[in-house]
């Protein structure tokens, strides 16, 4: 059976919330529907970096203390309004949608403790947009001992279904953390976090220059990147261990630039964004030979091309080239996942989170 769904993803870049619909059995996708953002205003994001920091003492996935409980009802909110905005703007009505897939904000990423925890009501936001909706997708791989990211890989595995490019095909997620899905024919799946994304350049750029990001790469194009910091920082054991792993958007935080210019710094830790991508291929069965880069860091030329500098003769494509909505893909995602956790079927592999079985999850609350 065909569902309408309809994805909502906060991810770690705190930058707002993306929506989009897609048709789907849950295996395929049928159709790809509208997308829509909802940006965060400043004082949401510095709700949210207040949050995150907050969120380190958290031992408990249900515990809000302090700025917690405040944070999870304006990710509530903003997902409400994003959703409310999203159906006004295509003419729809809540019954159009079947399910939503909500992820919620990550604060605290911990699966070596089965500890992950995504804030955002699910209850009260079904109650708010009267429509299903289908959250806590990490939880249950987590507490069956799996990474509980990333999640994304059976989503771009069904959209590299139809892609005519040479395998192994990796396709590359860099948002705030960075994630790969390495796909080899129909019966290799395997993915991992990879390391930083944007988040410790957002960081950098946000501290520096005041500014949210560094637009194009163009700070870091000016800048010279230093390769013995970047050297030091890949003998981290995190970048030795092979897939599958995952990390919390603060794990890297404690790297610190020194005294730097903002060009070197940007470009410093926009080169080792893409070193640590390209540092995955040799922990992998097979040299990947077509890689398509998605999310916001497909938009730093920079990074695009330190990537293709890294990776020898495959080719690098940013996903919009090959049709896909790179910055949908993600939001897209969830309604996939949302999808497939409604027929019980297969969220995240043993080769993705590192679960023992492959495992579906995600939990309904209906309005
Ligand atoms: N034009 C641009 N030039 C350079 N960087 C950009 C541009 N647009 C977006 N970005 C970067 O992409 C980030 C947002 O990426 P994205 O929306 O994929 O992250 P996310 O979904 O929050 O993260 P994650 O995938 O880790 O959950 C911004 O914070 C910024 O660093
Ligand atoms: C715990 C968590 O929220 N992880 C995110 C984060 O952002 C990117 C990377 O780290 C990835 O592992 C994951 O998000 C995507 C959507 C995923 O699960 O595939």
């Amino acid at each position: 059976m065909m569902l309408t769904a309809l994805g909502l993803m906060s991810g770690t870049s705190l930058d707002g919330v993306d929506v989009a619909l897609i048709e789907t059995d849950g295996k395929q996708v049928k159709a790809f529907g509208p997308s829509g953002y909802r940006p965060y205003s400043p004082a949401e994001r510095n709700l949210l970096r207040q949050a995150l920091s907050e969120a380190v003492h958290l031992a408990q996935r249900d515990a809000r203390p302090g700025v917690l409980a405040e944070a999870e009802r304006a990710v509530t909110l903003a997902h409400a309004e994003a959703v409310a905005a999203f159906v006004a703007q295509n003419r729809m009505k809540p019954e159009d949608i079947d399910i939503v897939g909500f992820h919620g904000q990550t604060v605290l990423h911990r699966p070596e403790k089965r500890l992950t925890v995504q804030i955002g009501d699910a209850p009260a936001l079904a109650r708010a947009i009267h429509i299903p909706v289908m959250h806590d997708f990490r939880a249950a791989d987590v507490e069956a001992g799996g990474q509980g990211a990333p999640f994304v890989p059976v989503y771009h595995r069904a959209l590299a279904h139809s892609l005519e490019r040479e395998g192994p095909i990796i396709v590359v997620n860099i948002g705030g953390v960075s994630n790969i899905t390495y796909i080899d024919g129909n019966d290799t799946l395997i993915a991992c976090d990879t390391g930083p994304g944007n988040a410790l350049l957002d960081d950098f750029m946000y501290r520096t220059m005041n500014q949210a990001f560094d637009a194009d790469g163009k700070l870091a194009a000016l800048g010279k990147a230093d390769e013995a910091w970047i050297a030091r920082a890949l003998e981290l054991p995190f970048f030795v261990s092979p897939p599958p792993k995952s990390l919390d958007r603060n794990d890297f935080a404690a790297l610190k630039l020194g005294d730097v210019l903002p060009a070197d710094g940007a470009a410093t830790l926009t080169a080792f964004t893409a070193a640590a991508i390209a540092r995955i291929i040799p922990l992998l069965p097979r040299r990947p030979r077509s890689w398509i880069v998605c999310g916001g860091g497909a938009r730093n030329r920079t990074m695009l091309q330190m990537l293709r500098e890294r990776v020898g003769s495959a080719t690098v494509e940013a996903a919009e080239a090959v049709g896909w909505a790179s910055d949908a893909i993600e939001a897209q995602a969830f309604g996939f996942l949302a999808a497939r956790g409604l027929k019980g079927l297969p969220l995240s592999y043993p080769g993705t989170t590192g679960v023992p079985m492959p495992m579906t999850g995600g939990v309904i609350a209906r309005p």
